[in-house]
């Protein structure tokens, strides 16, 4: 009876390891392993430190007074949670809607494309990637267009990571990364083919400001599309629930406080581009963007405990759990978001520079 009582609890023990590897996936995403997860920039010992200061900084956005320090919280948030992002998601830090039958990958990969196709460039065309993470979107644009991309980010560790993967992929002929603030880019004015932003702008306190950047860069008659953070006509500040979804996204993603979709258009056209389309992406017929965070559910359970054994360990920097456990909100509040449909992350807007300066 012992005999058979050890035996059934050897076999359940196995049984429980055999789901909590296989069955759920590995969480390892191409290029990140859990036992490398690093506080970016950030020496381990002052991760924890870091995050709290984060934490203070952004825990209520629309009362960020001193907008100026925005780019460097959103520099120490792109430490703290980059290596969970890749680990967790993969190369491209976006979301793209569901495509019944394909994978999350290649759904990313397509939505990528698209805002190339967009942009209607040509091989050999040096175009922008403002706000380019470690370059997923990067690389997937350059294999589909054959032109010259070049990404700018705040975060000197995602640079490093970006070319890492750059060179893997054989890409880096066509890829370059630079370290800067999209908010005053490093490039001479009229420099630029094309451009692009994948839900990266919504970090400018101010969209006016790399908006007005994006106009200088880029030649007359060029074309720049945006996949914007956006609130949605549903959205009713009046609401206490609208507001708390609202303001968790904020808080979990370093963002100074989001913009109605309304606004986008307007201040395009101050800044003097012509719009060329305007949609919101996540409409239907398009499948949800939020399924795929839905789904992760139980994976983000299952790295909950990754993070917790290896931060106990000494292996991951104290400060990770910490950091995982606001991601894990967060992804609530983002699919809340989804449900409620007063949220989107790509409400997309096709705008061009026009051939000759608009007479006042
Ligand atoms: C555009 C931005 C980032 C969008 C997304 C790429 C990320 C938003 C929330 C992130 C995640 C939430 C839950 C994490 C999970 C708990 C962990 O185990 C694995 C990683 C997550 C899935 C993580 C992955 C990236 C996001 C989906 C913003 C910042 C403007
Ligand atoms: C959510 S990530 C998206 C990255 C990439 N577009 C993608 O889809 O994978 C946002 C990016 O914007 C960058 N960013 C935010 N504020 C910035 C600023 N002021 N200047 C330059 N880059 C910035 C971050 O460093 C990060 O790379």
């Amino acid at each position: 009876m012992d005999s058979l009582a050890l035996f059934c609890t050897g076999a359940l023990l196995a049984g429980g390891l055999i789901w909590f590897v296989c069955i759920l996936g590995p969480a390892e995403q191409k290029g990140k392993r859990a036992v490398d997860l690093s506080g970016g920039s950030i020496s381990a010992e002052n991760v924890q430190d870091n995050y709290k200061q984060y934490w203070s900084f952004f825990r209520r956005p629309k009362e960020i007074e001193t907008t100026e320090k925005v780019p460097d919280f959103v520099d120490t948030f792109y430490n703290l949670v980059t290596d969970i992002y890749e680990w967790g998601w993969g190369q491209s830090f976006h979301f793209s809607p569901s495509i019944p039958g394909k994978s999350h990958r290649d759904a990313t990969r397509l939505h990528e494309e698209m805002a190339v196709d967009l942009i209607d460039v040509k091989p050999g065309d040096r175009i922008l990637d403002v706000g380019c993470g470690v370059g997923g979107p990067m690389r997937a644009i350059a294999a589909h267009s054959r032109a010259k991309v070049v990404g700018i980010t705040i975060n000197d560790y995602q640079v490093n990571r970006a070319r890492l993967h750059n060179k893997k992929a054989g890409l880096d002929s066509l890829c370059e990364v630079v370290c800067g603030n999209f908010l005053k880019m490093q490039f001479p004015d009229n420099s630029f083919d094309g451009a692009y932003s994948i839900e990266a702008t919504c970090h400018a306190p101010k969209l006016e400001e790399v908006y007005a950047e994006i106009f200088r860069v880029l030649k007359p008659g060029s074309l720049y599309v945006s996949y914007e953070w956006v609130t949605t006509d549903k959205f009713r500040a009046e609401n206490p629930e609208h507001v708390e979804i609202i303001q968790g996204i904020e808080r979990g993603d370093a963002l100074p406080g989001l913009r109605s979709y309304a606004d986008i258009a307007e201040t395009a056209r101050k800044v003097g581009f012509e719009i060329v389309k305007e949609s919101d992406l996540s409409k239907p017929p398009a499948q949800p963007w939020w399924t795929r965070l839905k789904m992760g559910r139980i994976a983000y359970w299952r790295n909950h405990i990754v993070v917790t054994v290896l931060s106990a360990l000494g292996i991951a920097p104290k400060g990770t759990v910490d950091v995982h456990e606001m991601l894990f909100v967060t992804a609530d509040y983002l699919t809340r978001g989804g449900d409620s449909g007063i949220f989107s992350p790509m409400h997309m807007i096709l705008c061009r520079k026009p051939e000759s300066p608009a007479s006042s």
